[in-house]
């Protein structure tokens, strides 16, 4: 069964759920934009909540936007902090260099996961334990096969 977290919200346009047991909820636009070929806009949604604590919000993209129209989420994945009370804004990107993309009132432009998420305490430490991944990284197994 899905987990299931109540948040308090206040919302014009509540993020919904396309279907019952999908991870992201669609957040519309609560204002138009005209984003220029290669621009970017600050998009508000309306949208503010109150997480529980040790919960995270985070605003990713979409991913037909993404493939249809070059459309992404700047700073994805946008990270709402539990004690944000402030309006959840979208800073869109169209990555396409020829297009302009039109953002009308009530478009679904972004999605939200809510997710638990653990705090660090650091330990700092002279040596840290082996592993087998060591230092490796950065493309370090390669692409194919
Ligand atoms: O895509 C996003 C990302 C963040 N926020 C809100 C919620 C978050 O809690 C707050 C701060 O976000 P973040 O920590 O990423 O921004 P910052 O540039 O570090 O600002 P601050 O100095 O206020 O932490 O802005 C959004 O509405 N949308
Ligand atoms: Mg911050």
């Amino acid at each position: 069964m899905t987990d299931v977290v109540e948040i308090p919200i206040r919302a014009e346009l509540p993020p919904n759920y396309a279907h019952a047991d999908d991870a992201g909820a669609d957040l519309r636009a609560a204002e138009s934009a005209v984003l220029a070929p290669g621009g970017r806009a600050l998009i508000g949604t309306g949208v503010s909540i109150a997480l529980p604590e040790g919960y995270a919000a985070f605003v990713v993209p979409r991913s037909g936007l993404a493939a249809k129209h070059g459309i992404t989420v700047l700073n994805a994945p946008g990270t709402v902090d539990a004690g944000y009370r402030g309006e959840i804004k979208v800073t869109l990107l169209n990555t396409d260099q020829e297009h302009e993309f039109r953002v009308e009132v009530g478009d679904r432009i972004a999605q939200v996961v809510f997710t638990p998420v653990s705090r660090a305490v650091f330990a700092p430490v002279a040596e840290l334990p082996d592993s087998e991944r060591g230092a490796k990284g950065f493309g370090s197994t390669g692409v194919r096969g």
